[in-house]
């Protein structure tokens, strides 16, 4: 079935007001079901059955949930392809890991990494043509080029994450600890590093976090965050950034494997450099394929 344009605008007004899918209703005359999470596993599984092996039939999963990666197991053993912008199923367990990726003309996930940048393709197309890769450096984040950006800028971070942003295609809404914990750059560099072959986990990688523990999810409500929290962060991080300034560089929120070296977090750089020159919510994604950093590639 197609959904027609007064549908889908119905459906991203609803995501635009913070709403879940599950509360929608609409007047469009259109045709749908809204499931809850386990009839649509169940449903999704009987579907595999039928069409996975006889037609290929592709499973997507556009959530930013753990409670997909039954389904998108189960799916790969029926013989369905997977296309995944979720991270959480490919930086899951080894053993999780190892089934979504064991039939690799099978799965998409170019999303993960660099939104609309072409990142996993250009790196699936280098190391299958037989070169190493030495290195990655990126500037992976949106959300966070663009804190980076605003508060370069001399806005404080707690006005930087409560203002909603019209121009941006993003904005925190529910979980702005996913980003500002350097969780979901550390999901990314995981990927990329599970492609380079290396079999780490999340627990390997060295992530900053822009907050203390102390302000973690488990231990602060997201309305004490957004509203008090925030505010106790603003002066040390306005003071790194005078201090970078000083030196004529900038701060940027930055992914590096190299080696057995795996880590994200805050580095201060020169203004003009390729990560440095980063405005707003661009991603840069940069492979080195010798040690002297000779051949690169960048995106
Ligand atoms: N936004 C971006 O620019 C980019 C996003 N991504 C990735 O894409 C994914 C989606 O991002 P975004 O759209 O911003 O996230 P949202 O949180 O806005 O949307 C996630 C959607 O998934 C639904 N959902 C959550 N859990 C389940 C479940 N168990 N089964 C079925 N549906 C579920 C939610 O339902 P409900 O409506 O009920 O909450 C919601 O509609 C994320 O993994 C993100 O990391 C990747 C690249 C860029
Ligand atoms: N949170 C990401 C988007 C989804 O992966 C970003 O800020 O780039």
């Amino acid at each position: 079935m197609e959904f027609d344009d007064k549908f889908l605008l119905e459906l991203c007004q609803l995501k635009s007001n913070g709403s879940s899918l599950l509360t929608l209703s609409t007047t469009s005359g259109v045709e749908y079901q809204v499931l809850t999470n386990s009839d649509s596993t169940t449903k999704l599984i009987d579907i595999a059955a039928l069409l996975g092996k006889s037609m290929g039939l592709a499973i997507v999963d556009c959530s930013a949930s753990s409670e997909t990666i039954g389904v998108m197991k189960q799916g790969v053993d029926l013989g369905c392809c997977v296309v995944m912008a979720n991270k959480k199923p490919l930086t899951s367990t080894m053993e999780d890991y190892d089934k979504l990726v064991s039939h690799p003309r099978r799965i998409r996930h170019e999303s993960t990494v660099g939104a609309g940048l072409p990142v996993i393709a250009s790196l699936n197309r280098i190391l299958s043509s037989g070169d190493s890769v030495h290195r990655i450096v990126g500037s992976l984040s949106g959300t966070l080029g663009y804190v980076m950006s605003e508060v370069e800028d001399g806005k404080p971070l707690s006005q930087v994450v409560n203002t909603p942003n019209q121009t941006q295609d993003f904005c925190f809404h529910l979980y702005p600890r996913d980003d500002l914990s350097g969780m979901d750059v550390a999901r990314k560099a995981l990927i990329l590093a599970r492609l380079l072959g290396r079999r780490i986990n999340l627990d390997s990688i060295k992530i900053e976090s822009l907050y203390p523990k102390v302000m973690g999810s488990n231990v602060m409500a997201v309305e004490d965050f957004l509203d008090n929290g925030l505010l106790l962060l603003d002066k040390d991080i306005q003071e790194r950034v005078n201090k970078a300034s000083l030196n004529g560089n900038v701060l940027r929120y930055v992914c590096v494997i190299e080696g057995s070296r795996c880590e994200v977090g805050i580095q201060e750089l020169p203004k003009d450099s390729p990560l440095g020159r980063l405005r707003g919510s661009d991603n840069v994604y940069s492979t080195s394929e010798d040690t002297a950093s000779t051949t690169r590639m960048s995106l």
